[in-house]
């Protein structure tokens, strides 16, 4: 089995400062701090709202990233015309809705086909990869496989918000199918959304996974131990569930 790769995402870095309008902490720092700790990739979630992470952010990482930025986004015209713009190597669609705490679905790829389409390929023109980000559903994965998304990353949010053991054994199975599914299409398979240092080993040993992404709860341990530490242990993780 291959290895599995670490995303690591910055987002709420960017929150921390946005809590007292400071210029601290630097998202930018970060980053680099992440990559030279281990992490493969960095992920920034622009949103609609610019809550965290803002378009003055988007562009100094494009400009400073030692890997490579995985921009998560809403798949609006807004949105695909600044990705085309700042040429990232990876781009994530994701759902958004103002009043949501955090991302709460995946995107409603059967529901929206036809622009979802027309998104990928705008986007892929760019150079772009594209990733659809959905839940463990068999019918949303063939529907981003038919949208010519070359990847997805599947929502592992109802698996991370399991109340129970057996709810989160469901959950698990759930995403060991989509990820099965998911390479039998030949997509690129990638997982994230409330991993943290006690549920993302189950996931990352799930052979046919390329990517984890994974941020609130590196940054979270960040705060107590480091950064430097908070992504080597994550990493190390994930190495040992092999
Ligand atoms: C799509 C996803 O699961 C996260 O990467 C997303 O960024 C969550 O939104 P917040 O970062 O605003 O919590
Ligand atoms: N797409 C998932 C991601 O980038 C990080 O989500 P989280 O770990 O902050 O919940």
């Amino acid at each position: 089995m291959g290895r599995v790769l670490l995303g690591v995402n910055i987002d709420h870095v960017a929150t921390l400062r946005q809590a007292r309008g400071t210029r601290y902490p630097e998202p930018v720092q970060a980053a680099l701090v992440a990559e030279q700790a281990g992490a493969d990739g960095i992920t920034v979630h622009l949103r609609e709202d610019r809550r965290h992470i803002n378009d003055r952010d988007v562009e100094l990482l494009a400009q400073t990233l030692q890997t490579r930025m995985n921009l998560e986004m809403a798949a609006t015209e807004e949105m695909v015309a600044i990705a085309c713009r700042i040429r990232p190597a990876h781009c994530c669609l994701v759902p958004e809705k103002r009043e949501e705490l955090t991302t709460e679905g995946g995107l409603d790829v059967m529901g929206n086909q036809d622009w979802i389409a027309r998104c990928c390929k705008t986007l892929g023109e760019a150079g772009i990869e594209v990733s659809l980000f959905i839940d463990a559903d068999a019918a949303q994965i063939q529907a981003a496989s038919d949208c010519g998304a070359p990847a997805i990353e599947i929502h592992t949010g109802h698996y991370a918000d399991a109340t129970d053991a057996e709810q989160q054994a469901r959950e698990l199975a759930r995403i060991r199918q989509a990820v099965e599914q998911g390479n039998q299409l030949g997509l690129v398979v990638n997982a994230g959304h409330g991993l943290h240092y006690h549920n993302t080993q189950a996931i990352a040993a799930i052979d046919g996974i390329n990517e984890l992404n994974i941020g609130h709860g590196i940054i979270a341990r960040a705060v107590i131990s480091g950064l430097d530490e908070a992504v080597r242990h994550m990493r190390q993780l994930i190495e040992q569930s092999r």
